[in-house]
């Protein structure tokens, strides 16, 4: 339990938060206001008792008078709603002391403010209860009317409905109906979700974004943090034991000739576990789906009636079915929402959970998926296909559970008004089914072009769009719309044979099918039963009303069956990228991640030793990238990779931040192999500028914080030494210029300082120098170099690896290593080069242009 509210109160005040007659006094007005919310709510039960007590007391005089002879419904009905009516104020009281324990921990939160979670649950816990708790005394109230009206009908009959009691009982009716529309109103406001606050590149809230507040913010402050209040609420989809058997059958997925039955079974049957994580949800939404239909389903049986109650001119009649359809109708809306909702809410959440792992899961995979990987393919995977898997999905149980109950309350009610009749409508159902299992089978293999298609048009216009200045320079827009248009086409193609499926599906199955033959054959067989006196046309009437709900839930239960078909066939290709286990390094790889477990300390001050290693690309494992490279790297020296384009420079640099593997041979930090160190601690003490540095959109203050916690003092001084802080000083919001997309809005040569000062901040113990000023024009060349020099000069006990073609920066380096082919051919300092006439060296610096750069 929390310490009683006046400790947070004192400690309110001694934060000098606010003065302690103010603080008391908001607390006191929380308090009040609480109490006069619950009275409101606790007042609508406890005047729906007082108004049904009168009723009871009234319906048990006028009850006949030899109860031993035949006991009185409406007595029994009496003391059945007495026993409901002291079921509500227990729950209404129970509510109440709810409100007493929860007051502390709601204020506690306040207070406290950081812990918002706390008093989002209490809060939230505390609301929905007691809305829930009216609604179902609503309900109840609505079953209580309905069983003293029927049993008042029994006792006086027809001609006695619109006595004093049965108005009576209908205003218990009323009541319960009033009631459960307004508790449905407040807890429909209390899952209204709030804006949450934008963030940053580095997962933190942008202090430039001004909070807003959703309807319940008085009641319920939501989480300072959006990421820990997701995590929360995010079920992990994979859990340790499916991961495990992810990676025994890793191989297997990888190679395995995708049978589609078996790959729509794994798919079917994966989607059925997602759902399970939804169950609370899913039986929510199918107590209240169950709760619903009788009220749905009574709607034409009202029609009916009303109708019947005109053709014998009981008016008075027809408006009580009327006002009774009416309530009933009214109840079933407010019952509908909650389906809707419940089951769109599980949807949601399934889609969320899926998208977040499916990102989760492309982020840990290996370098050399993303080197074959197109990039648009994988977005489309994450937008569309989610969507529509889950989608699919979530309506297959709406629709499957609400179509078999109301398929079978309808055949009841047909068996029972009429067996032959009956007969001849059900006959249709199974024959309906037939069709749609081959109907929903093609359209799963549909389905499955349909999502690649998509995903291929994604790609290209992904591509496109984000090469646009290249396309633009090529004048090649022309080229692109064609391609783009190629694809749109394939996916034009294949919903045209999916529309002309539906159509055909619907003119044949919906149109002829039901809406003709099967009323036709009805009102034929039906009107030669009225004219033999075997049926009335008012159970006719009922009949027609209730087919046509039969069929179309007929059509809906099988359509679920196609739509679960159809989230297979989108869910497959989701879960093929949830389950590929990548292969090391990817960082979801089981063993890179049993050694961040056992974190082993990276190693900063130690020699770098690269042992014979050979490598080709996964992508081209026929060209050798490397080929036996064995070499030296001193801890804190300065070392220069140099060789023709091509050569496998960049390969040496790629592979000692690990982005792949070595076929052959090891790199070692000291005697350490780099596989079995933590990747995580071993990347943090790299820092890596290449050629084209890529900043993500947001402030020059964010993009140099990423990937390390610098404080705004250490971002000021790495930008002066990455020769940035003059620039930046110069913007109108100097670090808190927005870069743009891709940091589109700087010049290459300060989008390269910017990565410089970004790699700084990391405080690496070893620097990666690709080519950093290859792609510059010779202004901001110069600048960035002049920023190298100073870092290269005094180096800050780092180990530093330069891969540059100006001999002004190689010349510096303490050793370097020239490269030819993949191989390695010469090492040595500049001075020890020179000296070997005719080495590959000395004959690249023959070849030294004007402007000091190395061929
Ligand atoms: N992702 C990749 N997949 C397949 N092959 C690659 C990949 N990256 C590079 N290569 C190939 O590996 C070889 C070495 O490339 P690398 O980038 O290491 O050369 P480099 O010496 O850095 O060249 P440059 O000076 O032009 O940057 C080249 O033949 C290149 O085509």
């Amino acid at each position: 339990m929390p310490p009683p509210i006046s400790n947070y109160v004192i400690r309110a005040s001694k934060n000098g938060r606010s003065p302690c007659i103010i603080t008391l006094l908001c607390a006191l007005v929380t308090v009040v206001a609480f109490l006069a919310v619950g009275v409101i709510f606790m007042s609508f039960p406890i005047t729906a008792i007082y108004l049904l007590y009168p009723c009871l007391s009234e319906i048990e005089d006028k009850t006949p008078s030899s109860p031993s002879t035949q006991p009185s419904p409406v007595v029994l009905e009496g003391d059945a709603t007495r026993l409901v009516g002291a079921c509500f104020l227990a729950i209404s009281v129970s509510s109440l002391g709810l409100l007493v324990p929860l007051l502390p921990w709601c204020q506690y939160g306040k207070i406290k403010g950081g812990d918002a979670n706390y008093q989002v649950l209490s809060n939230y816990f505390f609301l929905r209860t007691l809305f829930f708790m009216q609604g179902s005394m609503g309900l109840s109230l609505v079953g209580v009317g309905l069983v003293n009206l029927s049993a008042s009908e029994d006792n006086y009959g027809y001609a006695g409905k619109y006595n004093c009691d049965s108005l009576k009982d209908q205003s218990t009716l009323w009541m319960g109906v009033g009631v459960l529309v307004l508790t449905s109103f407040g807890l429909m406001a209390s899952f209204w979700p709030e804006s949450r606050e934008e963030e940053t590149i580095n997962g933190r809230p942008s202090q430039r974004a001004p909070y807003r507040r959703g309807m319940w913010h008085c009641f319920c402050r939501k989480s300072v943090n959006p990421i820990s209040l997701e995590s929360n609420t995010t079920e992990p989809l994979l859990t340790e034991e499916d991961e495990e058997r992810q990676t025994m059958r890793d191989g297997a997925i990888m190679n395995e000739e995708r049978n589609e039955s078996t790959s729509r079974l794994r798919g079917t049957s994966r989607l059925l576990k997602l759902a399970g994580n939804q169950s609370l949800y899913l039986w929510v939404g199918i107590v209240v789906l169950l709760v619903r239909l009788p009220f749905s389903l009574a709607i034409p049986h009202f029609v009916s009636t009303t109708i019947a109650s005109l053709i014998s001119e009981d008016f008075s009649g027809a408006r009580r079915e009327v006002l009774l359809l009416f309530l009933l109708g009214t109840v079933d809306a407010v019952l509908d929402f909650w389906c809707v909702f419940l089951f769109g809410k599980a949807k949601e959440n399934i889609v969320r959970a899926v998208r977040v792992d499916t990102f989760s899961s492309l982020m840990r995979q290996d370098q050399s998926f993303f080197d074959t990987a197109n990039t648009g393919d994988l977005v489309s995977r994450l937008t569309s296909d989610c969507g529509e898997m889950a989608g699919d999905l979530t309506w297959f149980f709406r629709f499957s559970v609400e179509a078999v109950v109301r398929i079978t309350g309808i055949g009841v009610y047909m068996i029972l008004r009429s067996p032959i009749l009956g007969a001849c409508t059900l006959a249709i159902v199974p024959i309906v089914g037939l069709i749609n299992k081959f109907y929903g089978d093609w359209l799963g293999r549909n389905a499955l072009k349909v999502q690649n298609a998509l995903a291929d048009a994604t790609s290209c216009a992904h591509e496109s769009l984000s090469c646009i200045k290249t396309v633009i320079m090529l004048a090649s827009e022309d080229h692109e719309c064609e391609k783009y248009k190629n694809k749109v086409e394939k996916l034009y193609d294949l919903l045209i044979q999916q529309l002309i499926a539906q159509g055909i599906y619907y003119m044949g199955v919906s149109t002829f099918l039901i809406n003709t033959c099967v009323q036709a054959s009805l009102l034929l067989l039906g009107s030669i039963f009225v004219q033999q006196g075997k049926l009335t046309p008012e159970v006719l009437l009922a009949f027609m009303l209730y087919q046509g709900q039969l069929q179309e839930w007929s059509l809906n239960l099988f359509q679920s069956y196609s739509s679960l078909i159809k989230s297979s066939g989108a869910g497959d290709r989701v879960f093929f990228l949830l389950d590929r286990h990548p292969p090391p390094p990817g960082t979801g790889n089981s063993l890179v991640k049993s050694l961040e477990t056992e974190p082993v300390e990276a190693m900063t001050k130690e020699d770098i030793i690269i042992e014979n290693i050979s490598f080709s690309y996964p992508g081209r494992p026929d060209s050798i990238a490397l080929n036996k490279i064995s070499l030296k790297i001193e801890s804190g020296s300065l070392v220069a990779l140099v060789g023709h384009s091509g050569c496998g420079k960049s390969t040496i640099v790629s592979l000692l931040q690990r982005l792949y593997d070595p076929n052959e041979g090891a790199i070692k930090f000291g005697n350490l192999d780099l596989r079995n160190m933590s990747l995580k601690s071993h990347r943090e003490k790299l820092g890596v500028v290449t050629q084209d540095p890529v900043l993500f959109s947001g402030t020059i203050e964010d993009n140099i914080r990423y990937g390390s916690s610098a404080t705004f003092e250490e971002i000021l001084v790495v930008s002066r030494i990455a020769n940035a802080h003059s620039f930046v000083e110069q913007f109108p919001n100097k670090y808190q210029e927005q870069v743009g997309e891709r940091g589109q809005s700087l010049s290459g040569g300060q989008r390269q300082r910017i990565a410089i000062a970004r790699a700084l901040a990391r405080k690496p113990a070893l620097l990666l120098l690709d080519e950093a000023t290859s792609a510059l024009d010779p202004e901001s060349e110069a600048a960035v170099q002049e920023a190298l020099n100073e870092l290269l000069q005094n180096r800050f006990g780092m180990t530093t690896i330069v891969i540059a073609h100006r001999l002004q920066t190689v010349r510096c380096a303490d050793t370097i290593f020239v490269m030819k082919n993949g191989s390695l051919v010469e090492h040595g300092s500049h001075d020890q080069l020179l000296q070997r006439g005719s080495g590959h060296y000395r004959r690249m610096l023959d070849r030294v242009d004007s402007a000091g750069l190395l061929p």
